[in-house]
Formats: structure tokens, sequence, C-alpha cells
């Protein structure tokens, strides 16, 4: 059996941690983490916050410390600030899922819901990195594109690792957080229904590397990784280190067809409908079109409110080293 290790022997780590995610299981799951790490010999430092644009700026003020990887704790929102404040810095991302959906760690074939294995990703990922040498890649790190958002010809604003979403699903994530009763899922399914009853389509301007297309649409998705929403592969072929985004967008569907397509896009088969298109790019501008359908709603990404279009999308290869299982291991 494994002993204590020395303190501070293994390195520095700072920790994000949201009390809420995973409806308090964060909150539930905060001693077993810190006091693992610190087992593990970590030196390690808390930088939550009270909200996700405070945990994003304390994550982003503690790397000065000289942090050996940043760990957040909670779900994908957390992944997103731990993304926001890593992104092309070198320092890798340890994740200890406690989300909901953890549609990422998911992905990236991360334990969920398991903090002692995800402990023994972090420790035994830093560890392969510390034997390799600090390069950026190597065993233990799997290194990721990003997706940088910009205003069009503005500067980059944030980053997300997973999906950005400016479709009917937005609009519903919207209209969930809007409302504050019934509690739990019921309050998702009622806003969905509502958001069914009034459905126009969007009117959407995307331009892919050059290529536009212009549509009345119900949903633009731009996917680095395949899941979105707990569970919904709306990019089932995504891979977020091909140096390639997809971009997956269904055009003006009426009601009848979009419950039909609907329950599809847990399977992943959406993808198949005559009315659901997929390309490849590496830079997609989406833009309202009022002369083709009503407004887009704010897009999400990550599973978080990020902005109003319009908004550019670019790719950036293997910016975010995530500490991953050793090969073999
Ligand atoms: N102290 C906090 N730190 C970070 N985020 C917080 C905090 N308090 C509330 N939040 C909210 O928690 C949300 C992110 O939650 P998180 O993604 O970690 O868990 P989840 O929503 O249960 O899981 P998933 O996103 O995987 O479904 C954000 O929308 C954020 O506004």
């Amino acid at each position: 059996m494994r002993g204590p290790a020395a303190p501070g022997a293994a390195g520095r780590v700072g920790v994000v941690l949201n009390p809420t995610s995973g409806k308090g299981r964060g909150l539930k799951v905060r001693e077993k983490v810190f006091d693992g790490l610190a087992a593990d010999g970590f030196t390690v430092h808390d930088l939550s916050g009270t909200d996700l644009p405070g945990a994003t700026a304390r994550a982003r003020t503690g790397l000065t410390l000289g942090l050996d990887a940043l760990v957040v704790v909670g779900g994908d929102g957390m992944v997103h600030a731990g993304v926001n404040a890593v992104a092309g810095t070198g320092v890798p991302l340890g994740i200890v899922s406690a989300g909901s959906g953890n549609d990422i760690a998911r992905d990236l074939g991360l334990p969920v819901h398991d903090v002692p294995a995800s402990l023994a990703v972090i420790r035994e990922g830093l560890a392969a990195r510390r034997n390799r040498g600090r390069g950026p890649d190597g065993e233990g790190v799997r290194m990721l594109d990003a997706v940088a958002v910009s205003r069009p010809g503005g500067a980059v604003d944030h980053w997300y690792l997973a999906v950005l979403s400016c479709g009917i699903d937005a609009a519903v994530n919207a209209r969930t957080n809007a409302m504050s009763w019934p509690p739990g899922g019921a309050r998702y399914v009622r806003a969905l229904l509502a958001e069914l009853r009034t459905f126009r389509p969007f009117g959407y301007r995307v331009t892919m590397d050059g290529e536009v297309w212009e549509s009345a649409g119900t949903l633009v998705a731009v996917a680095n990784t395949r899941c979105f929403g707990g569970g919904m592969r709306i990019a089932p072929d995504a891979v977020p280190d091909d140096g390639l985004l997809e971009v997956v967008h269904a055009e003006g569907l009426t009601r009848g067809q979009l419950m039909s397509v609907f329950p599809k896009v847990y399977r992943g088969t959406h993808v198949s409908h005559p009315a659901v298109h997929v390309r490849r790019a590496r830079s997609v501008l989406i833009e309202p079109l009022p002369a083709l359908g009503t407004m887009p709603p704010m897009a999400f990404a990550d599973g978080e409110p990020l902005a109003e279009l319009p908004l550019q999308c670019d790719l950036h290869p293997r910016a975010i080293g995530v500490l991953a299982r050793t090969l073999g291991a």
C-alpha cells in the first residue's frame, strides 16, 4: 500500500472547486480532494471563487505561483473555467469530475464521479511528465485543441474546449436558467416545451474557412468534442486533437421534425437526417441573418452562457494539456 508522500515532494497544484456542481457534489468531495492531493505530496493552493468569473480570475492569478498543474473540481463549467485560465500557458489541467453532465470528462475517457481515480490520473500524469522533462507534451499529458472566441476582428474574449452552440438548445438553456420553478430536470423539460411551442427558425450566416452557408435554421453548433447537454452526441465524429472543428447545422425544421430529430441526438444519428449538415473547418464565423429568420439566441459554450452573435471561433491546435492516463497504464 502507498504511504503518504513527503509534503510538497510531488509539486505544487492550484485547485478550483465549485461547491454547487452536481447539485452539491462539489462540496461533498471537497475534503477528499484536498486531503488526497496533500497525501500524494502536493502543496495545494485553494483558488476557488464565489462564482464562475471569480473562479476563473483566481485561477489565472494563481498561475503566477508557478503551478505544476491547475486542478478543476466540478462539471463542464469548471473545465471551461480551467481552460480559460491555462489556454496557451503550458500549465496542464487536472479534472476531478463532480458535475451533473460531465460531458468533457466522459469524452476524454477520464474518471467520472470517482475522486480516488481522478486523483490517480493527476498524480500519475504529473509523475510521468516529471520523468520525461517538462515539455508541453508527452506521457501523462494529452495535448488538445482549444477554441478561441472573439468578436469579428476583435481580440480573444473566451476559450472553450467542447461545443459552442447558438441553436434551439441554447434558447432552452437560457429559458431554463431564467426560471425558478419547477425544481430540477422538470424545469428543463418545461423550458423545452415552451421553446418548441413558440419556435420559429433563426436566421444564420455561417462562414467556414471561407465557405458561406445562409439559411433559416434550428441549430448551429461548433464542436471540438462530441457531446453536450449531458450525453447528447451533437457531433459524433468530433476529435479534440485532429486540428479541425465539426460544424453541425440544422435547417429550419418544423416542430414535428424537431420532435422526431431531437431524440436521435442522444445516439448521434441525427447527422444522417437530410436537413442536418456537418462540415469541418478551422475558422468559423457565425452571424445573425435577419432576412432569413429570427435572431439566434445567445451562444453557450461548454454549457455556459457566452455572448450574443456575431462570433468568430478559431481552432488553436494543441493549446491545452490535460492530465490523462499514462500510455499503457
Ligand atoms: N463558487 C462557484 N464557482 C464556480 N461556479 C459556480 C460557483 N457557484 C455557482 N457556480 C455556477 O456553477 C455552474 C457550473 O457548474 P458545473 O459545470 O461545475 O457543474 P454542473 O453544472 O453540475 O455540471 P455539468 O456542467 O457537467 O452539467 C456555473 O454556471 C456557475 O455559474
